[in-house]
């Protein structure tokens, strides 16, 4: 029997190839793989206007026929005849982006310069008449010498006049066959289609121009992530510079606070409850709110202003890489303040297993909880050293950090995905706002009431568990010469836990901070502030500072392992609610305890004893 001819669907990633397809095909529609790569091929059958069938084919998006990935590794050589397992095509269907035109011709022209017939599908117009851009297709057909189609994927329209023209193109004795030309450079290519996307520009407005010129930087293959990164990584050393000022005159208002309490009360049971407890506890959180304020000021500035979606979109392969839709990207990037208004989020996924899986990774974005402990334990461990100019140690160990648990999410998602939440990932689907300047109102009330949240936890929560856990380090009381911390309750409760973590390189204090930071992380280093306030008073030794304590009491590969812990731990009551409550039982929320406890001791091992035999 012979083949129908085959017609390759082609263009620039999101074009909206796949849309086309289907509205080209509707359900005739086949999904294989090509031989030997994990590459998709989506390929159905089309009737032509004269009745004769097609085979279209929807390859993978791609930049240009330089691949960088093995998608556009077979993009490129199924259209050089050079893909085992598939025909060379008798015809192409370009896709272009009309609200990303100079871009998307580049590749377009590569295209058409290989010779076989094509027709160009102006797909978007709805989007780019929205935002102010209105296109002339007749102009770029008569440049471009190969017929263009507008079209709305989603909507249908344009979709007959498609099949029309390909009903025209293939087979046929006249068809339009475009010359094959020869490749020019990069350079030059990037010259014509800017050139011929102004002469195709029928109008556009000012805002329209500028924001497309913002876009061209941020949604490049190559800058975009650059800019990303670059944005994180300022963001990352604000979070320390930023707030060494602020923290200083919260640190003094404490001790002066306590000074004076001192200086009112007898030495007694309240003093010791009211100093060492209440204010030692919550102090030691508080000032903590200046990096939290700072790494909210970015978070909202970066919403208000439009870039978010952008990073979203950038992030969107990556996601589905490990089996993640683009949708999960919002919920993951809240979560890096806090895990329970992230899993909140997640109700936007309509997939249940993504939604299940982005669920159960959210945990591991670092959240602005782990911050005090991060800086507590950057500060007294890792030197104050400039690297490279303007990029400091302490700033990439904290980016570090969170990159640890970005992969380590990467990584669950995959396995999770493979696994307990097996099933088909859904597509992107995703607006771009406009760009616009943010408004100071907004951001000031977003700022305020994330600080409400975090002083309410602080008031709370913090205080509460803070007083407890300084009612267990007291009682029972220690007589003379001994360790008042050995001696009470949380010390022989600690005493119990460290068998367990001392595999891992945990000491006693640290197993100690471990109980109250079950409730919630940032406790953990009000524990060891009380532990360290209340051990202070009995060797008179003056008052130290919680960092001197540290490094007087942690080796480097301890303080590493420890680090390495709250990267991965779930110490977090509400975020344990908060997923009973999303996925309606225990089921979830007992897994998610599960794996990352188990994956916390296993890293915060794996790190401590190679930092041990590294003799650091
Ligand atoms: N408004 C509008 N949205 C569209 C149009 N065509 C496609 N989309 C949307 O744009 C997004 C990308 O479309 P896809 O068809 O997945 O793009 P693609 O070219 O197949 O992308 P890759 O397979 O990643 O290369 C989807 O969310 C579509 O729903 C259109 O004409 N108008
Ligand atoms: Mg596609």
């Amino acid at each position: 029997m012979e083949m129908p001819p085959l017609v390759a669907m082609v263009g620039n990633p999101n074009a909206g190839k796949s849309a086309l397809f289907n509205a080209l095909t509707g359900a005739r529609q086949k999904v294989g793989n090509y031989p030997g790569v994990t590459v998709e091929r989506h390929s159905g059958r089309l009737a032509l206007d004269d009745g004769r069938p097609v085979e279209l084919v929807d390859l993978p998006g791609a930049y240009s026929l330089e691949p960088s990935s093995p998608d556009e590794r077979v993009t490129r050589d199924v259209l050089l005849g050079a893909q085992s397992g598939e025909r060379r095509p008798d015809a192409l269907v370009v896709v272009l982006d009309a609200a990303n035109l100079d871009n998307h011709l580049r590749f377009a022209m590569q295209l058409i310069a290989l010779g076989l017939p094509v027709v160009i599908a102006l797909n978007m117009v709805d989007l780019a008449e929205r935002d102010g851009l209105v296109l002339d297709p007749t102009v770029l057909a008569r440049e471009l010498g190969v017929p263009v189609v507008p079209t709305v994927a989603v909507r249908r329209r344009g979709i007959d006049t498609l099949r029309a023209t390909l009903t025209g193109l293939v087979g046929t004795a006249a068809a339009p066959t475009a010359p094959a030309a020869p490749v020019e450079d990069i350079r030059t290519l990037q010259r014509r289609a800017r050139a011929l996307s102004k002469a195709a520009t029928v109008s556009e407005t000012p805002t329209r121009r500028w924001h497309h010129a913002l876009d061209s930087v941020a949604l490049h293959p190559v800058f975009g992530p650059i800019l990303l990164v670059a944005l994180l990584f300022v963001m990352f050393q604000a979070v320390f510079s930023w707030s060494e000022a602020p923290i200083g005159w919260i640190e003094d208002g404490f001790t002066a606070l306590e000074a004076a309490l001192k200086g009112m009360m007898p030495d007694g049971f309240l003093r010791s409850l009211l100093t060492d407890g209440v204010i030692a506890g919550v102090g030691a959180v508080l000032v903590f709110l200046p990096q939290i304020l700072i790494l909210f000021l970015f978070i909202l500035v970066l919403e208000a202003s439009g870039y978010m979606v952008r990073a979203a979109f950038l992030m969107d392969r990556m996601m589905a890489g490990v089996g993640l839709s683009g949708r999960a990207f919002i919920p993951l990037l809240s979560s890096f303040a806090c895990a329970v208004p992230g899993i909140m989020a997640t109700r936007t996924i309509e997939d249940e297993k993504d939604r299940l899986t982005t669920i159960l990774i959210a945990p591991l974005m670092t959240c602005s909880a782990r911050l005090p402990v991060y800086t507590i334990i950057i500060g007294a461990f890792i030197p104050a050293r400039q690297v490279v100019p303007f990029v400091g140690l302490q700033g990439l160990v904290l980016l570090g950090l969170y990159l640890m648990g970005i992969v380590g999410a990467f990584v669950a998602a995959l396995l999770l995905r493979r696994t307990v939440t097996k099933g088909e990932s859904s597509g992107f689907m995703m607006e771009m706002p406009k760009y616009q300047l943010p408004r100071l109102h907004d951001v000031a009330i977003g700022l305020w009431s994330r600080a409400a949240i975090f002083l309410k936890r602080a008031g709370t929560t913090i205080a509460l568990t803070t007083v407890v856990l300084w009612a267990l380090l007291s009682f029972p009381q220690a007589p003379a010469g001994q360790s008042q911390v050995e001696y009470s309750v949380a010390g022989r409760i600690a005493s119990g836990l460290e068998v367990i973590v001392r595999p891992i390189g945990f000491n006693h204090d640290i197993a100690l901070a471990l109980i109250p930071a079950m409730a919630a992380r940032e406790v953990a280093v009000a524990a060891i502030g009380t532990a360290y306030a209340i051990d202070d008073t009995e060797d008179a030794s003056g008052a130290k500072s919680l960092v001197d304590h540290l490094r007087g009491r942690w080796s480097l590969p301890t303080a590493l392992a420890f680090l390495m812990w709250f990267v991965f731990a779930p110490q977090c009551i509400s975020t344990i609610a908060v997923t009973r409550r999303e996925t309606n039982g225990w089921r979830w929320p007992v897994f998610m305890l599960a794996y990352l406890f188990v994956t916390a001791y296993v890293m915060a091992g794996i790190t401590f004893w190679l930092a041990t035999f590294a003799g650091l």
